[in-house]
């Protein structure tokens, strides 16, 4: 019989589904057959194998926890090593499970994998792709009307968060907005949320290993945070929610923040083993001075709209009811005044920080990279991913 064997992952970050399903298939070949219900779970253990669309990461920890309960019951195997990212956060899915009874574990994972049917899966991407049709949508939707070229973050299932491609995907939405025939350019989400930041997963599911990634991370953070200090015209910030992390940081950047009094702001990189970016290690101090820019960026103190406006990030708060109908508003009256004008200003306000600024985001961009390689990131990373298994 082929045994369950625990096999160390070959590099930092396989996808923890191609994992699954290798060992599933080692073990399912070796299994004899046993009742009807495991009949059940065996035809569940082919189905995820059917799955076109990735289930995301809490998933597959979830599976893989659920099938290890169900078919050895309580975690029998010693913790992995601090650097065994993918067992690590394995292991813990499947200890958190505690003494849950095999049977149950069998049936929540037949009632978890017929959630992620072809069929039910089928409807799902219906219903996305019929999205798609009618907004034309990706994560990030540019549209350009009353002078105003908007970027919005739309990816509100994930709060907004920003993968590789979005950021990307940013970078090209500014350099063409440089040159179209709008006067003005904002940034706002979709959603319940501004932007969560930095998606966590960009770093543990990127292919090669995470030296690599962290390489990659820091030239795509370099270039991103670049094209924020190089935009020509003014730049608003429309904050419609909780901002998290970068997009709170790129606000120093930005020549104007309009944020809702729902909207907070926190950068709890300590939290994550990071560093600060997007130049707040010299713009946040220089907002709102020293001591409350180590209350955000150090010690993460998440801030009120409010607090915001009154430490200088935030340049006025409307209420919640009357935001976007304000905001828009006024944004579409300052879109009509001469824009080189605005432009010409604003080159006045901030071309004495702009080579200071570039040099900035260069020493923030190589700690970064060193940051995302330490064991208190890695760490970090991995208890976000596996926070949702252990529920
Ligand atoms: C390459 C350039 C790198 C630049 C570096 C920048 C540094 C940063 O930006 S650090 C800040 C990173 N962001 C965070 O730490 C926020 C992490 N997310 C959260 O703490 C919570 O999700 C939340 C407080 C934002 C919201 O909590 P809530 O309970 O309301 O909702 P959730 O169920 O947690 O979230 C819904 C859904 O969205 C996923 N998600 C949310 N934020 C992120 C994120 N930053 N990265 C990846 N995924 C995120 C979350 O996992 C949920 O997904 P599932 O429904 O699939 O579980």
């Amino acid at each position: 019989m082929a045994a369950m064997t625990w096999r160390p992952a070959r590099c930092w970050c396989p996808s923890l589904l191609q994992v699954f399903r290798f060992q599933v298939a080692q073990v399912h070949l070796g299994r004899p057959t046993m009742r009807a219900s495991q009949q059940d779970f065996e035809n569940a253990m082919n189905q995820v194998k059917l799955l076109k669309k990735d289930p995301g990461n809490q998933v597959k920890l979830k599976l893989y926890a659920l099938y290890k309960q169900a078919t050895d019951g309580p975690c029998n195997m010693p913790k992995p090593g601090v650097f065994d990212l993918v067992n690590k956060a394995k292991w813990e899915a499947w200890n958190a499970l505690g003494s849950l009874p095999k049977e149950t574990a069998r049936q929540n994972y037949v009632d978890l994998v017929s959630s992620l049917s072809p069929s039910s899966e089928a409807s799902s991407q219906g219903k996305h792709e019929a999205d798609e049709k009618v907004q034309g949508s990706k994560d990030i939707v540019v549209t350009s009307e009353d002078g105003i070229t908007k970027i919005v973050l739309n990816r509100p299932t994930k709060k907004n968060a920003i993968t590789f491609q979005m950021y990307q995907d940013i970078i090209l939405a500014l350099k063409n907005a440089s040159t179209d025939s709008s006067a003005i350019t904002a940034f706002t989400g979709t959603g319940d949320y501004y932007c969560s930041g930095n998606d966590l997963t960009n770093f543990t599911s990127a292919s090669g290993g995470k030296e690599e990634a962290a390489s990659r991370g820091a030239v795509v953070l370099r270039e991103f945070v670049n094209s924020f200090i190089d935009f020509p015209k003014p730049l608003v910030a429309v904050v419609n929610g909780p901002a998290v992390g970068i997009s709170v940081t790129l606000l120093g950047l930005f020549d104007a923040v309009y944020a809702s009094d729902k909207a907070t702001f926190h950068t709890p990189f300590s939290h994550l083993g990071q560093s600060p970016e997007a130049c707040s290690s010299y713009t946040f101090p220089k907002i709102m001075g020293s001591a409350k820019a180590t209350e955000m960026l150090l010690f993460g103190k998440k801030l009120t709209a409010r607090e915001a406006w009154a430490q200088g990030l935030v340049t006025e708060v409307f209420p919640e009811s009357t935001f976007e109908n304000e905001v828009w508003t006024r944004l579409k009256a300052y879109a009509k005044l001469p824009p080189n004008s605005m432009r010409i200003s604003k080159e006045l306000i901030r071309k004495n920080e702009k080579e200071k600024l570039h040099a900035i985001n260069a020493e923030e961009c190589t700690t970064l990279q060193a940051r995302w390689l330490s064991e208190e990131c890695i760490n970090a990373l991995m208890n976000f991913m596996s926070r949702k298994a252990k529920l």
